[in-house]
C-alpha cells in the first residue's frame, strides 16, 4: 500500500514534492480566503516583442526594501498578510532557509496559465530554493530539461508541496500548461528568498 505522502512520480534531481501539507479542507479554505482578499494584480509584459497582460492574476507579498525584476514586471509589494505568516515560518524552519518574498499566482481556470521559466534572476543567488505550495483545482507542472528538452509532468495536488533547490533552476525550465477544459481556478504560493540590494 501506498504512503500517504509518498511520491509516486519520479521526479528530476532538484525537485520534490509532497502531497499532503494541508489538510483537504484547511487548502480550499485558505484558498477562499486568498481569492477574496488579495489584492490581485494583472501587470503587462513583453514577450518576444509583444506587450499584453500575463495570462493570470498575481500579488507579490516581500518584506520592506526588495527589489525584484520577475519576467520584467514591476511588481507593486504588499505586505505580508497574517494568515501567511505562520505557513511562512513553518517554511523556514523546516528548510532552516529565510524566505523573505512570495509571489502568488491565481489562475481563474484552465485558460490561465504560465509559460517556460526558470526563476534564476540575480536576485534569488545561483541555487535558490523556491517552496510552491498548491491550493484548489489540481494542474500540470511541465519540467523541462535545458539540455536534453526532455519534460516530465508533475500533478500538483491541492495542499501538496513542491520544492526546488539545487541546480534546478540552472538545468530545468517549469511551465503551467492551458487545460481548455478545466473550470475550476488554482492559487499557488512560490516562497522565495531575494537577496537584499547593495545600497
Ligand atoms: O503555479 C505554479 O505552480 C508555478 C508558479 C511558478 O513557476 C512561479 O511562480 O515562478
Ligand atoms: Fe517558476
Amino acid at each position: 500500500m501506498q504512503r500517504p505522502n509518498a511520491n509516486p512520480q519520479q521526479l528530476p534531481n532538484g525537485f520534490s514534492y509532497q502531497r499532503m501539507t494541508l489538510s483537504a479542507q484547511k487548502s480550499l479554505n485558505l484558498f477562499y480566503h486568498l481569492q477574496q482578499n488579495l489584492p490581485w494584480q494583472q501587470p503587462s509584459t513583453t514577450v518576444y516583442g509583444r506587450t499584453g497582460p500575463i495570462p493570470r492574476l498575481q500579488c507579490f507579498i516581500s518584506d520592506n526594501e526588495i527589489e525584484y525584476g520577475y519576467s520584467h514586471s514591476k511588481l507593486i509589494i504588499e505586505p505580508w498578510p497574517v494568515i501567511l505568516l505562520a505557513m511562512r515560518e513553518r517554511l523556514e524552519r523546516h528548510l532552516k532557509q529565510p524566505l523573505n518574498s512570495l509571489l502568488v499566482n491565481y489562475y481563474r481556470d484552465g485558460c490561465d496559465t504560465m509559460g517556460w521559466h526558470s526563476d534564476d534572476e540575480i536576485e534569488l543567488g545561483p541555487k535558490p530554493t523556491i517552496v510552491c505550495v498548491s491550493l484548489g483545482a489540481e494542474r500540470v507542472l511541465k519540467l523541462k530539461h535545458k539540455a536534453t528538452n526532455k519534460v516530465t509532468d508533475l500533478k500538483l495536488h491541492s495542499g501538496s508541496t513542491l520544492i526546488m533547490h539545487g541546480d534546478s533552476q540552472r538545468d530545468y525550465q517549469h511551465a503551467i500548461p492551458k487545460q481548455t477544459t478545466l473550470a475550476h481556478p488554482r492559487i499557488s504560493l512560490t516562497f522565495r528568498y531575494i537577496l537584499p540590494t547593495p545600497s
